[in-house]
């Protein structure tokens, strides 16, 4: 009996396919006529694929190496470019300037979102209200001032590492730079977040910390550009795989270690008699969990994520850039040079002596310290951009009124080598930082912008200080190894960047003095 009198409907499954088709087609070419024409950012240079739909620039950045896309894109449309219907990319120090600003701020975008899954860390929060309350419970543990107090503990620790490599070195070994410098990062992570380190360079061993805070970095930087992607982890965790559970279960993981670090810290609290246990940035915000009348309270799930994460924002980053400055200064002798100039106006002596030298005398030396800042701008490790939201109400950048909501990220690696702000920017050349002007200095974007800078940038820089003087004290003698060329090094880019043979090898210059002993 046909319902209401209408005879019965039928479709067949050709019928069905060709009603979606033509679905299909419409929407697209009624979608393409929008993003190309009519769109707020259809005034905004790009590819007009990458206009119409988002899978340009997802397979652009989940492929890797986004900064020489993003730099081909630049130099080919300029510096705004529409990269996806509603991402674009700006390479204009001004507005850079404007999305990282702390007081209109841009919030982070789905990039962060997407890439965690469960770690609720300071660095994936995206809601500005939320962030500076968590920012709140870390207080100043992070000044320069507290740095400072950290020295001693950081400096013998570099010390141990280093001399182990001159020795290794005299003894006529190839020694794998990155290894160890990914080993001291951690250790002096632990040291500085949790008041004790994973005796990597003691023991020379690669603790479990190094290989998860690295392979998180490239896990998320995957994860980030595919929506839901972090949902369907979990199911393919159960999958008996071994290289499919290493990708899916990497964050619990870090998880698990950082609740087991926090735990032994709380018990050696309680276990003080004096109540002073040995200083540490999580040792002093504990409090903040367990006392009810505490100031500013944070979760205990939040605190095991932030744990985490400040081992992740410390391991990797750090040791690139002391990987790429080690690099930097034998491959350019006339650098190494001026450097051991520079320091023996202060006393330097090679090899293992007293020569008294500390990290406040090491912030004097002018050479020292402009070699330190072309290393921010050339090998900064984050180069690919950190994506932002334009706030409720659209903002005006350069010449372009962006509706709210659009999402826009500054390159570091063009905006750094912008040879509109940089003389010869493909040079490395720490003389250039003599007389910076403003916008040298301000479109660095090293230690991210200004509305989320690293907190561990005093810490990174004094690593970074202690670092080249004790490479100079004791690897004077070493020269890079013949598996180290420019090729090797190229830079590569996954979130952080590394080099394209992923080691940097060292070993003693023939005829060259004992690098361990005078
Ligand atoms: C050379 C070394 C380092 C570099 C180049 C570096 C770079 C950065 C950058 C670019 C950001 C901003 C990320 C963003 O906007 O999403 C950041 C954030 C962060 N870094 Fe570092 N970092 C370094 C060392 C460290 C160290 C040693 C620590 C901890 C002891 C640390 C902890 C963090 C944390 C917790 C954040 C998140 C802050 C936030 O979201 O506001 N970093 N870092």
């Amino acid at each position: 009996m046909p319902l209401l009198g209408f005879p019965p409907f039928e479709v067949n499954f050709w019928q069905l396919l060709a009603v979606t088709a033509i679905g299909l087609t419409t929407y697209s070419l009624t979608n393409a006529i929008y993003q190309l024409y009519f769109s707020p950012l259809s005034k905004i240079p790009g590819p007009w694929y990458a206009a119409v739909s988002p899978a340009f620039y997802l397979i652009t950045c989940i492929r890797g190496n986004t900064i020489y896309s993003w730099d081909r894109l630049h130099s080919q449309y300029g510096p705004y470019v529409r990269v996806a219907p509603s991402v674009i990319m700006i390479c204009d120090p001004e507005s850079a300037k404007k999305i990282h600003s702390s007081s209109d701020v841009f919030r982070k975008g789905s990039w962060y979102e997407n890439s965690e899954r469960s770690m609720k860390g300071i660095v994936f929060i995206t809601d500005p209200e939320e962030y500076r309350g968590r920012r709140r419970v870390f207080g100043n543990v992070f000044s320069k001032s507290n740095t400072a107090l950290l020295e001693p503990a950081v400096r013998r620790h570099m010390e141990v590492c280093y001399k182990k490599i001159g020795k290794r070195l005299d003894n006529g070994e190839i020694v794998n730079m990155k290894k160890w410098l990914h080993w001291a990062a951690a250790d002096i992570g632990g040291l500085v977040c949790f008041g004790e380190d994973f005796g990597m360079i003691k023991d020379e061993f690669e603790s479990s910390i190094v290989e998860g805070c690295v392979n998180f970095t490239i896990v998320a930087g995957v994860q980030a550009y595919i929506p839901y992607f972090k949902h369907i982890t979990w199911f393919l965790s159960f999958i008996p795989y071994e290289r499919i559970q290493w990708f899916c279960r990497n964050e619990e993981q870090l998880r698990i270690f950082s609740a087991d670090i926090l735990q032994r810290i709380k018990r050696e609290i309680q276990g003080c008699k004096d109540g002073h246990p040995r200083p540490s940035l999580f040792s002093a915000i504990l409090d903040s969990v367990d006392n009810p009348h505490a100031k500013y309270k944070l979760e205990k799930n939040d605190l095991v994520s932030d744990a985490a994460t400040f081992m992740i924002g410390a391991v990797d980053t750090s040791a690139i850039l002391a990987t790429y400055m080690t690099w930097i200064i034998f491959r350019h002798p006339n650098i190494k040079k001026k450097l051991i100039a520079e320091l023996k106006s202060i006393g330097w002596t090679q090899g293992d002596h007293d020569d008294g030298i500390t990290d406040e005398m090491l912030q004097e030396l002018p050479y020292f310290n402009m070699f330190l800042q072309e290393s921010l701008r050339f090998y900064a490790p984050v180069q690919f951009g950190l994506s932002r939201v334009v706030p409720d109400g659209g903002r005006l950048l350069g010449q372009y009124f962006i509706p709210g909501g659009t999402e826009c990220f500054a390159p570091a690696y063009t905006l750094h080598r912008d040879p509109k702000i940089f003389d010869d920017p493909l040079t490395f050349k720490p003389e250039r930082w003599l007389n910076p002007t403003k916008e040298m200095e301000s479109v660095l974007l090293t230690f991210g912008g200004v509305s989320r800078l690293c907190p561990g940038q005093h810490i990174a820089m004094m690593e970074l200080r202690l670092g080249v003087f004790l490479l100079l004290k004791y690897c004077f003698s070493a020269r890079l190894a013949d598996s180290c060329t420019d090729e090797s090094m190229m830079l590569m880019d996954r979130t952080v960047i590394y080099p394209r043979s992923n080691k940097l090898d060292l070993q003693k210059e023939e005829g060259g003095t004992e690098n361990s002993e005078r």
